[in-house]
């Protein structure tokens, strides 16, 4: 079953196309990587599949159903989470406060009277276990490394349950031994059924870790395939070498 297709997606800022044209499907319960040179409209492309930024023109179709110019809540609330290319997390609530306000069924009031939920705090806690963080979790969270921030980062998206998540560079900035972990934990929630699409300019992670590539240049996709076609494909090349 298809997970995401969008048909022909575009989108221009002052005139100039970021994303142009772009349709691109993506299978359920794969692994899949976005790549592309910087300002091929990688990023564009997430904002328009989340609501961020609406299309010129184009469709967005989640699971058949279109979601073209939903909000941004109400994507998120039909199973696509994501997290950014520079971590968003509230620095100055505790681990544990990021989790519950993911959420949102806590409101932030009661959150801070410290009336939440007991059992959303146990399932946040095991996101937390998970992410290897659970020791943290009343730290503040600008009292994180910038690594341990995407690890709550993805806990917090966790939180809502989605079934697509769109990864925004999750090895940027992070340390090795932490891409490692990153890397596991991916393949270990799409064993549990998850689906990705990963933007990411570490070319071993994207080759190690995901089913498919999609290459992106110039707002659309170029090329599509096993992570050892695309290494291969004379177009890639192309892209990134501008030869
Ligand atoms: N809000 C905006 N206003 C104007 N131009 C924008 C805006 N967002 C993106 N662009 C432009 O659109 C193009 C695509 O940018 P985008 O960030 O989507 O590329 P990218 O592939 O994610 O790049 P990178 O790999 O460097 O993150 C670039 O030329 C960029 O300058």
């Amino acid at each position: 079953m298809t997970s995401l297709r969008t048909e022909d997606l575009t989108k221009s800022f002052g005139g100039v196309p970021a994303v142009h044209g772009a349709t691109v499907e993506l299978r359920d319960g794969q692994v899949n990587g976005l790549i592309g040179p910087n300002g091929s409209g990688k990023t564009t492309f997430f904002n328009l599949i989340t609501g961020m930024i609406r299309p010129d023109s184009g469709r967005v179709l989640y699971r058949e159903r279109d979601i073209t110019r939903h909000t941004p809540h109400r994507i998120a609330h039909a199973g696509i989470g994501r997290t950014f290319q520079l971590c968003r997390v509230f620095p100055r609530l505790t681990v544990l406060e990021n989790m519950l306000v993911a959420v949102r069924r806590t409101r932030l009031r009661e959150l801070l009277a410290g009336l939440h939920d007991k059992g959303e705090a146990e399932r946040a806690r095991r996101w937390l276990h998970r992410m290897g963080i659970e020791h943290l979790e009343h730290a503040e969270a600008r009292d994180l490394s910038y690594g341990q921030q995407k690890l709550l980062e993805l806990a917090a998206v966790l939180m809502a349950e989605p079934d697509l998540v769109l990864l925004d560079e999750p090895a940027g900035g992070v340390n090795p031994a932490l891409i490692d972990r990153i890397v596991t934990l991916v393949r270990e929630l799409n064993a549990e059924g998850r689906t990705f699409l990963v933007v990411e300019h570490n070319m071993d992670m994207v080759m190690g870790m995901c089913d498919h590539v999609i290459v992106f240049d110039r707002g659309a996709p170029i090329a599509a395939g096993p992570p050892s076609e695309i290494r291969d494909d004379p177009r890639v090349l192309e892209a990134y070498l501008g030869v």
